[in-house]
């Protein structure tokens, strides 16, 4: 079973209708008066870093990606749950913890500890939508423009060099999501592939997603085709109506088109091509 398989087969457990049928990058509970966006992602040692990376940077990279879906979704964090493994420099773990909890002002709610190698960390994120409905990623219309908040490719190099902040440090669109929530038709995070991201979208929508590869922001030295598909980027993809003009950076990457032969096209073609990272 690979990761989708897997997901189809926990959609046939009684699920909560904020569960979005699984298919959104959180779960929404409306409760009295607020709304609160919820997530889980966890990162492990030779997946999402390499072994012997800095517990800081572990911590900062567990963190960043959980606020990242919040910020997909306009909320602002609440607070964090950390299910953490005592690795040998654990005290650099809690110096990560405090840098990004400080630089996004979110504390810590609680969380467990264990041992256990190679290790495995997880961070549930609890938010509170800033606006309501909350984007989905199936709201994306045939007509909308597609944007993305920032190049794609930066992890990828990080990853290959060693070099820049991106790959281990990655900054959550918080402030870019609260901007754009009003104004979408659909928004999701950047963290499979562009492409794969992108194709997700435009299958929960019904449409097809058109990208035009030479309008993609691509990190300066990333080959483009490979910079589309490698993940771990973190930028916000969005649509919206034909028109928009986005009150945050952002670049038009192409539009959504009305359901085709496939979710995705690329420069007018079905890429053959692997339009992202799975797990299996
Ligand atoms: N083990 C699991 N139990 C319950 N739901 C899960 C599990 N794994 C993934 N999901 C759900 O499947 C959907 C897709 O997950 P994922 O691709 O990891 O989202 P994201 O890329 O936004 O982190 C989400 O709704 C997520 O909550
Ligand atoms: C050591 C290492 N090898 C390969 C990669 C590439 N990689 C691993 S997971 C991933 C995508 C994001 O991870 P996932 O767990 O699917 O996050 P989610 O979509 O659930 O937010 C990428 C690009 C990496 N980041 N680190
Ligand atoms: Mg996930």
């Amino acid at each position: 079973m690979n990761e989708s398989e897997f997901i189809a087969a926990l959609r046939t457990l009684p699920l909560h209708p904020g569960a979005q049928d699984l298919r959104d990058d959180t779960a929404i509970l409306a409760i009295g008066g607020e709304t609160l966006v919820l997530t889980h992602d966890a990162i492990a040692e030779g997946v999402h870093y390499r072994p012997g990376t800095d517990p800081f940077d572990v911590a900062w990279k567990l963190v960043a990606t959980n606020l990242s879906d919040l910020a997909a979704k306009g909320a602002e964090p609440v607070g964090l749950l950390v299910g953490a493994v005592l690795v040998d420099g654990a005290e650099r773990f809690v110096e990560g913890l405090r840098a990004i909890l400080t630089e996004y002002d979110v504390p810590l709610l609680g969380g467990d500890t264990i041992s256990v190698s190679p290790a495995t960390f997880g961070c549930t994120a609890i938010g509170r939508a800033t606006v309501t409905p909350v984007p989905r990623r199936d709201g994306a219309r045939p007509g909308d423009g597609l944007w993305i908040t920032g190049p794609v490719g930066a992890a990828m190099l990080g990853f290959e060099t060693g070099q820049g902040s991106a790959y281990l440090r990655p900054r959550p669109r918080l402030t870019d999501g609260q901007a754009l929530a009003g104004h979408v038709t659909a928004m999701m995070d950047v963290s499979d592939g562009l492409l794969l991201d992108a194709s997700r979208m435009a299958e929960a929508s019904g449409c097809t997603a058109d990208i035009t590869l030479a309008k993609v922001p691509v990190a300066a030295g990333a080959d483009p085709l490979r910079a589309v598909t490698w993940g771990d980027d973190y930028e916000l993809l969005f649509a919206a109506p034909d028109g928009f003009e986005p009150p945050v950076p952002a670049a038009r990457i192409g539009g959504m088109i009305a359901a085709g032969k496939a979710p995705l096209l690329l420069d007018g073609q079905v890429p053959g091509i692997a339009l992202g990272y799975q797990h299996r």
